[in-house]
C-alpha cells in the first residue's frame, strides 16, 4: 500500500511564488487578486448552521439532521478543556509569527505532507491565496526542534495532546453521525471493539490568514470540501469560514466561543452512500485582524477500505461509489481536486442523491 508521501510524489505541488511578506504588503499584489469574488454572503440570514449540544440527549438525531440538510454543524459542550484549544493557538500564533526565513526552513517539499507552505489546493487555481499553513502528520518534533531549538517540548506537548484529545472526541462525534444512519459499532470492524476508532489516522492542519490590505479581493481558502470521514476545525473569535448551501449561497459559520466546528468530508459521504454530502467552504480575509485555525482532518486506518455501507445499499439505492483507501483517496483528489468525488463515482446520480461537487460546480467563480 502506496504511504502519502509516495502518493503525492505522482502530483507534487509546485507553485511558483515569490515568498510574500503579508504584513509589509500595502496594496494586494495581482498574483493575489481575485476576480467575481462574491464576499457579501447574505447579511439577512434566515439559516445558520445548526449548534449542537453535545450532552443533549437528542444529539445524535440533531446531527443526522445537520449532516443532511448541511454537512456541518457546530458543537458546544464537547468536553474539550478551553485550556487546551486557548494553547493550540498559542502554537499556530507563534509559528506564524516568527520570521519568513524562520518558518521556511521546515517548508513542505512539493511532494511532502508535513511542513509549512501553501494549501495544497493551490496548485488548482491561477491566484495565490491570502493563507499560509503548516501541517502536522505524525510527532511534531522534528519540525519544532528546528523553529525553537531551546523550547520545543512545551511546543510538542500541546500538539500531542491536542492530537489525543481530538481522536477521543473524533471518535465520539463518529458513532454519533453512524448512529444516525442506523449503523452501528458491530457493522464497522475497524472502529475496535469498544468502537474508539483508535486507529484511525488524523492530520493537524494550523491555519493563518494574515491581514489583508484589500479584503473584498483576496481569497484566505478557495472553495473545497475535505477528503476527510469529519474535520473538526477550531476558529479564533473571527468570522471568515464560509459554507455555501442549496438555495441559500455562502453563508458566514459565526464563530462561537470555544465551539468546533464539524465538516462532514468526502470519505463519510461515500460512506452515507451520498447521504450526508460533504460540505463546500471557503475562507475569507480581514482588514483589521489576523484569523487563526486549527483543522483536524480525521480519515480511516490507512488500510481500510470506505465504501457505501451495506446498511445504506438496497436495489433502489445502489452504490455511488466505489470502495477507495484514504490515501488512494487522496490521491485522486491531488490529481483531480473537485472532481474527486466523481472519479470513484459507480453510477450517475439519482433523485436528490447528489455529487455536491458536481452540484456546486458552476456556481464558484474564481480567479
Ligand atoms: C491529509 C490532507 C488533507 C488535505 C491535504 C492533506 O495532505 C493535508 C492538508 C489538508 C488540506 C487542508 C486545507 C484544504 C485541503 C483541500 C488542502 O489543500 O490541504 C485539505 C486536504 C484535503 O482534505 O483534501
Ligand atoms: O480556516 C478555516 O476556517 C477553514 C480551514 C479549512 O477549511 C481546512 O483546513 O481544511
Ligand atoms: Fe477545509
Amino acid at each position: 500500500m502506496p504511504s502519502l508521501s509516495e502518493v503525492y510524489r505522482t502530483h507534487p505541488v509546485h507553485v511558483q511564488h515569490k515568498d510574500p511578506d503579508f504584513n509589509s504588503l500595502q496594496e494586494l499584489p495581482e498574483s493575489y487578486t481575485w476576480t467575481h469574488l462574491d464576499t457579501n454572503s447574505n447579511c439577512v440570514m434566515k439559516e445558520s448552521v445548526p449548534v449542537i449540544d453535545l450532552n443533549d440527549p437528542n444529539a445524535s438525531k440533531l446531527i443526522g439532521h445537520a449532516c443532511k440538510t448541511w454537512g456541518v454543524y457546530q458543537v458546544v459542550n464537547h468536553g474539550i478543556p478551553t485550556r487546551l484549544l486557548d494553547e493550540i493557538q498559542w502554537v499556530g500564533q507563534s509559528l506564524f509569527s516568527l520570521p519568513s526565513h524562520q518558518k521556511h526552513k521546515v517548508a513542505r517539499s512539493p511532494d511532502g505532507v508535513a511542513g509549512y507552505g501553501l494549501a495544497r489546493l493551490s496548485s488548482f487555481f491561477p491566484k495565490l491565496m491570502w493563507y499560509e499553513g503548516f501541517t502536522i502528520a505524525g510527532s511534531p518534533l522534528e519540525h519544532f526542534h528546528q523553529l525553537w531549538p531551546q523550547n520545543y517540548s512545551k511546543h510538542c506537548d500541546i500538539v500531542m495532546q491536542y492530537d489525543e484529545t481530538m481522536k477521543n472526541l473524533a471518535g465520539k462525534l463518529m458513532w454519533l453521525m453512524l448512529d444516525s444512519l442506523g449503523i452501528t459499532k458491530e457493522d464497522i470492524k475497524w472502529g475496535g471493539s469498544k468502537g474508539q476508532f483508535k486507529k484511525a489516522s488524523a492530520v493537524l492542519q494550523l491555519n493563518s490568514y494574515p491581514i489583508c490590505p484589500d479584503p473584498d479581493r483576496a481569497m484566505g481558502l478557495a472553495p473545497h470540501t475535505d477528503s476527510t470521514l469529519l474535520t473538526i476545525l477550531y476558529q479564533n473569535n473571527i468570522s471568515g469560514l464560509q459554507v455555501h448551501k442549496e438555495g441559500l449561497g455562502w453563508v458566514t459559520v459565526q464563530p462561537l466561543s470555544h465551539g468546533l466546528v464539524i465538516n462532514v468530508g468526502d470519505l463519510l459521504h461515500i460512506l452515507s452512500n451520498g447521504l450526508y454530502p460533504s460540505v463546500l467552504h471557503r475562507v475569507l480575509v480581514n482588514r483589521t485582524r489576523q484569523r487563526l485555525s486549527v483543522a483536524y482532518l480525521c480519515g480511516p486506518p490507512s488500510n481500510v477500505e470506505i465504501c457505501p455501507h451495506a446498511k445504506l445499499v438496497s436495489p433502489s439505492q445502489p452504490p455511488l461509489y466505489r470502495s477507495v483507501t484514504w490515501n488512494e483517496y487522496l490521491g485522486a483528489k491531488a490529481k483531480h481536486f473537485d472532481k474527486a468525488l466523481s472519479s470513484v463515482r459507480l453510477c450517475s446520480p439519482i433523485n436528490e442523491l447528489f455529487d455536491v461537487s458536481e452540484a456546486h460546480k458552476n456556481s464558484v467563480q474564481v480567479g
